[in-house]
C-alpha cells in the first residue's frame, strides 16, 4: 500500500495568553492511498489540529509532514497554499458558500482556481452533482435556498472538484439529521470505493464504521489504531471490533 501522507514526530503547540499548550506530541501517523481513515478521540484530544496539519491548513511547530513524497512542513505559506489547492479537498461541519451564487457557480469558483478550462470543470461539476444526487434544478439554486443535507452534498462536490489526492472532512455530518447523515456517508463510501483517499474526524460511531483504519488520539498522542474490513458498515463482527477497540481506548 502506498503512503500518501506520513508524519514524523509531529508537534503542535499553541500559545494562549502566554501559556504554551502542547496539543500534538510527537505524532507519527501514516495515511495510505485509497484508505478511508477516521480520526477519533475525546473532545480536545487534538483531532482537528491533526487534520489541519495533515492537510497543510496549518503548520506544525516541530516535526515533519510528507505528503505525496514532498515535505510540506518545510513549505512557505504561498507554496503550501498552491500545494493544498492541488492536493487537498475539504469538508467541514458547516458548509460556507457564497449565498448570491448558485451551487454550480460556487463549485466552479473553486474549480477555476486550479484550471482555466471552464468547459472541463463544468462537465466534472455536473457529473459530481449527479453522483451526490443533486439535480439540475437544485444546483442552479442560490446557496441560500438549499437544505442542510443538500449543502453538505454540494460541499463534497466542491471538495472533490479539483481531484484532490486526499479529501479531508471534519465532523461532516455533525449538523445533519439521521437520514441526511446516511445519505452523506453513502456518498463518502461511494467515492472511497472508486479509490478516493479520505481522512475524516468524527465522534460518531456510524461515521467511524465507514472507515477501514481508525486512529485514536488521546491527549495529543496516537493511543491506538484499529483496522476494519472495508465496505461492510452493517457487519456485526466489524461493529464489535470497533466497539471493543473504543472501549479499550476509554472512549
Ligand atoms: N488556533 C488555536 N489557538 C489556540 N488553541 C487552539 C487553537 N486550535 C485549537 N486549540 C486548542 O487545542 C486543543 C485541541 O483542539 P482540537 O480542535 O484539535 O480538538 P478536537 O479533538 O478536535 O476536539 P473536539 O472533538 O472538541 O472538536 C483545544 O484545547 C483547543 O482549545
Amino acid at each position: 500500500m502506498n503512503k500518501v501522507i506520513e508524519t514524523k514526530k509531529l508537534c503542535k503547540t499553541f500559545s494562549n495568553g502566554g501559556i504554551q499548550q502542547h496539543i500534538l506530541k510527537n505524532v507519527d501517523v501514516q495515511i495510505y492511498e485509497g484508505d478511508f481513515t477516521v480520526i477519533m478521540g475525546a473532545s480536545g484530544a487534538g483531532k482537528s489540529t491533526l487534520l489541519y496539519a495533515l492537510s497543510g491548513m496549518d503548520k506544525p511547530t516541530l516535526g515533519e509532514i510528507h505528503f505525496c513524497g514532498e515535505e510540506i512542513s518545510k513549505y512557505t505559506d504561498d507554496k503550501l497554499a498552491v500545494f493544498r489547492r492541488k492536493n487537498c479537498g475539504f469538508i467541514f461541519q458547516q458548509i460556507y458558500m457564497m449565498d448570491k451564487m448558485s451551487l454550480l457557480d460556487n463549485v466552479l469558483a473553486s474549480g477555476l482556481l486550479a484550471t482555466k478550462n471552464k468547459k472541463e470543470v463544468t462537465k466534472r461539476a455536473v457529473e459530481l452533482f449527479h453522483k451526490v444526487n443533486i439535480d439540475e434544478i437544485t444546483y442552479r439554486k442560490f446557496a441560500s435556498q438549499i437544505s442542510g443535507g443538500e449543502a453538505q452534498r454540494a460541499g463534497i462536490v466542491r471538495g472533490l472538484i479539483n481531484k484532490p489526492s486526499v479529501l479531508f472532512a471534519d465532523e461532516p455530518t455533525g449538523a445533519l439529521n439521521s437520514s441526511n447523515s446516511t445519505a452523506v456517508l453513502d456518498v463518502f463510501t461511494d467515492f472511497n470505493k472508486e479509490g478516493q483517499s479520505i481522512v475524516m474526524v468524527t465522534h460518531d460511531l456510524r461515521c467511524a464504521l465507514r472507515g477501514n483504519r481508525i486512529i485514536y488520539l488521546k491527549d495529543g498522542q496516537v493511543a491506538g489504531e484499529c483496522l476494519l474490513d472495508p465496505y461492510k458498515p452493517k457487519d456485526a463482527a466489524r461493529r464489535t471490533k470497533l466497539d471493543d477497540f473504543l472501549k479499550e481506548m476509554g472512549y
